[in-house]
């Protein structure tokens, strides 16, 4: 029966045990007993009463025993299990503490299915709004709490839940926010919360170390007789009269859901159904935090589908990177760095100062094997690539004809004005007193540029060359004349490093006549190694460089090609 005064509820069946409800929901209270001692029937009967005149209270249910209370009262049975009015998560503890201030809604929070810290999290999230949401709304309000040892232990460290219950024991009373806890283990719950209650309900204790916090809290008397309590007895001591009386609690009228194993195994009464306004708000909350999990889900496989793509394109640009590496360095072969890197083979493996003319005469290995004999044809078809080589300012030749090459580069990058490249045949001074061990100048004229001062290739290092002695070859094959006739021309136009007359030819490599000369230099001229040139001192012979560098370019592309087709 509910209370006849609005003012105390009643706990016994007699109607004697009358507690002020405003002690009850504004209060601390601290209900304890062992297994079966009757706290939850007593904690029961509390919440029964005070729904009984209408007022709100949330119960922490750790086991789920309380929905019985929903036989008689509307209560939101809120939680995790499918059997509650609704599932809440954290998301709804605002909402859940709107409703139980602002609504009056009783609320049974049932933590007995959440995972993990989940029960711990959610208690943490509703107490907490429901203490800042009463420092506004002032209505007193009970929150009651099963094993609360596992919220506010005796030793160990807090969780977020216990410290807000804490704060919640300690400051909510000024609020309107009273507290219950209830424990089957006094001697593990934190002894400054329980000392600081204003009421206290022992049931049947029989622990020692539980029997000694009665002793502590009360009195040895208390610790003695608390072991002999029956179900449903206990000693009641309220702070606000000062007495501690022993009691009967009642029986609670509503379903006992404690004594059986599980929410799905009971046959349960029938339970009053909350209105559909009140779980519509709760639900709303479940329909965006799952719309917003959903686009968070998709989001995320957005995500990882683009980070797949991003990785593949990476993998494509890398494979691209690697063919493009590929078609550069073909194309470098093919081109410039070719060119180099024949250069600088030859630079290293050839020492210009030991070109004798004894290596001129050597036997001629430079024959095309397979018949396509460098021709002026096939030489005339490279020509141009390497002409503005010719432009050399200041080419000068080493004392053994050598081309120093880093200066001769200096020389050719210095030189940006065509008209000094047109003058590159005339003799300069200033190169000549710069460069002691350099003799002679270029002397202007047939052969009197340097082949290839880019390279560093000396005439005898080019006319060295496979392809030249090939020339040379021809050309002694071509005439009447002996088979060292063109070589000795060659080796004498080396050896004084300029334009020789026709004379001077004569007397260093014999002959009947001037004639003779004329003719095997004409055939050489056709060979594009010698050129000449018809001048007041007669007709003066040089080295063709434009055609000896033909020559190379060509043997080189040749070379280029070949060792291209068998990499292939
Ligand atoms: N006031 C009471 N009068 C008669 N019997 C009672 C009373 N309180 C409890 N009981 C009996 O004791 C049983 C256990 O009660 P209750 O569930 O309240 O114990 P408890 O201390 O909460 O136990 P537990 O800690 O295991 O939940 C009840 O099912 C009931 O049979």
């Amino acid at each position: 029966m509910a209370s006849e005064d609005a003012e105390t509820v009643t706990l016994d069946a007699a109607g004697e045990v009358r507690i002020p409800t405003i002690e009850l929901l504004t209060g601390r209270g601290f209900v304890t007993g062992k297994s079966g001692g009757g706290k939850s029937n007593t904690a029961s009967v509390v919440a029964e009463e005070l729904l009984d005149d209408g007022h709100p209270l949330m119960i922490v249910d750790t086991d789920g025993e309380y929905y019985g209370l929903k036989e008689r009262y509307e209560v939101l049975h809120a939680g995790a299990d499918d059997e509650c009015d609704v599932q809440v998560g954290t998301e709804h503890a605002d909402k859940l503490a709107e409703l139980a201030l602002d609504g009056g809604v009783p609320v049974i929070l049932d933590v007995s299915a959440y995972l993990d810290d989940g029960g711990h999290d959610i208690v943490r999230a509703t107490v907490e709004a429901l203490f800042r949401r009463e420092q506004e709304a002032r209505r007193p309000f009970l929150l009651l709490v099963e094993e609360v040892h596992e919220f506010i232990p005796e030793s160990g460290g807090l969780t977020e839940a216990g410290k807000m219950l804490v704060r919640v024991a300690k400051r909510g009373r000024k609020r309107g926010l009273g507290f219950c806890g209830i424990s089957q283990r006094p001697a593990n719950v934190k002894k400054d919360v329980i000392t600081q209650c204003d009421w206290l309900c022992w049931h049947r204790l029989t622990w020692n170390n539980d029997t000694a916090v009665v002793g502590r809290v009360l009195d040895n008397q208390a610790a003695e007789a608390v072991q002999n309590l029956a179900d449903g007895e206990a000693i009641l001591v309220t702070d606000w009269d000062g007495t501690r009386r022993r009691v009967q609690v009642r029986r609670k009228r509503t379903f006992d859901a404690g004594s059986t194993p599980g929410l799905g195994d009971v046959d349960r009464p029938e339970l009053k159904s909350i209105g559909e306004g009140l779980l519509g708000d709760l639900t709303e909350i479940s329909d965006q935090k799952r719309e917003h999990e959903n686009r968070l889900a998709k989001l995320e496989a957005d995500l990882e589908s683009k980070n797949e793509r991003i990785a593949e394109l990476e993998r494509e640009l890398s494979r691209a990177r690697d063919l493009s590496e590929m078609a550069e360095q073909f194309t470098r072969a093919l081109t410039g760095d070719a060119v180099s890197s024949a250069s600088q083979r030859t630079r290293s493996a050839d020492d210009p100062t030991h070109h004798e003319l004894g290596d001129f005469e050597a036997t001629d290995e430079g024959a095309d094997g397979d018949g396509t004999a460098d021709t002026p044809t096939d030489d005339a078809s490279t020509g141009d690539a390497t002409s503005s080589d010719n432009t050399d300012t200041a080419a000068t030749t080493d004392i053994a004809g050598t081309v120093d090459a880093d200066n001769a580069l200096d020389t050719d990058e210095g030189s940006e004005d065509p008209a000094t490249d047109e003058a590159a045949g005339e003799p300069s001074s200033e190169a000549g007193e710069a460069d002691p061990i350099r003799v002679a100048d270029d002397p202007g004229g047939p052969g009197g540029s340097n082949p290839d001062p880019a390279d560093g290739r000396s005439y005898a290092d080019l006319l060295d060359m496979d392809v030249v002695r090939h020339e040379v070859q021809q050309a002694e094959d071509h005439s009447r004349a002996s088979p060292t006739y063109a070589k000795g021309i060659i080796a004498t136009l080396i050896d004084e490093g300029g334009p020789v007359s026709q004379r001077t030819l004569l007397s260093r490599v014999g002959g009947s006549s001037t004639d003779e000369v004329t003719t095997m230099a004409t055939t050489l001229e056709a060979m594009r190694t010698v050129e000449k040139e018809h001048t007041d001192e007669g007709l003066m012979i040089g080295i063709d460089p434009d055609g000896v560098r033909e020559l190379r370019e060509t043997s080189l592309g040749r070379e280029r090609t070949r060792s291209l087709a068998d990499g292939f």
